[in-house]
């Protein structure tokens, strides 16, 4: 597997937010969203460690460190990622996977971790590219994300979250995209929208680091 860099933080997003946690960023993506904070990982040129899913398994139960987030670059292209999932959850670790809705989860949802799935809004450029199959395949401990960098991209949100019923299904979070928009104004559009049950998330990592410190 093409392992961009492995590091343990608390997790800055998602429902354990606040948690200590480690991650493993996969190297490649299929999309190039326009606000990518990690678009580093996606450049063929990046440097990566190949590493099989037992030494990767070794690593994790290593830090002591029960949290594990798989993400990217996008980690469910990684060949191997099946496996991985498969030793880490019978390991009995809490295996979160970050990824960007243009994977089809049907595969993946056997022996299953707790997805954490974007849908990519207009501002990202990449909403073409969504599976909207993926969101009737979520359960309760999964999450749908709407990174929002505009007023368009939060008015799609809502759309979307009303038409597959999602604050029923799954959490939902409003998330901005860093630097585009003010988290006011999505507070402001939440209350506007009495969207009872969405939650607003601010990536903590960027408020305690710098935003573009690596391996936080
Ligand atoms: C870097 S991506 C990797 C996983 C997967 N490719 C995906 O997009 O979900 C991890 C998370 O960071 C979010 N993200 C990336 N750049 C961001 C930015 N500038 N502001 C806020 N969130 C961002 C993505 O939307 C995604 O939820
Ligand atoms: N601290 C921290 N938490 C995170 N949660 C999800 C991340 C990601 O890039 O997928 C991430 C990240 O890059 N850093
Ligand atoms: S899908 Fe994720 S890793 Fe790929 S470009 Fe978009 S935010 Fe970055
Ligand atoms: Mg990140």
């Amino acid at each position: 597997m093409k392992v961009a860099e492995k590091f343990t933080s608390i997790n800055g997003e998602g429902t354990r937010a606040g948690e200590i946690a480690v991650f493993v960023r996969f190297k490649g993506c299929n999309l190039r969203c326009s606000y990518c904070d990690t678009l580093w990982a996606n450049e063929p040129e990046c440097p990566y460690n190949e590493e099989t899913p037992e030494e990767i398994l070794n690593y994790v139960l290593g830090t002591g460190i029960h949290n594990v987030t798989l993400t990217g670059g996008e980690p469910l292209l990684q060949k191997d990622i099946r496996n991985l999932i498969h030793l880490l959850l019978q390991a009995g670790l809490q295996v979160e996977v970050e990824t960007n809705g243009a994977v089809a989860l049907a595969a993946f949802c056997e022996e299953r971790p707790v997805f954490t799935m974007d849908y990519k809004l207009p501002s990202s450029g990449c909403e073409e590219h969504m599976i909207t199959e993926n969101m009737k395949l979520l359960e309760k401990n999964d999450t749908v994300k709407f990174v929002s960098g505009s007023q368009e991209d939060l008015l799609k949100a809502l759309e979307l979250i009303r038409t597959y019923d999602l604050t029923n299904r799954c959490h939902v979070y409003l998330s901005p995209v860093f630097g585009a928009i003010e988290p006011m104004q999505i507070v402001e559009f939440m209350l506007k929208h009495r969207l009872n049950g969405v939650r607003l998330q601010i990536q903590m990592h960027k408020v305690i680091w710098d935003p573009d410190e690596r391996g936080v």
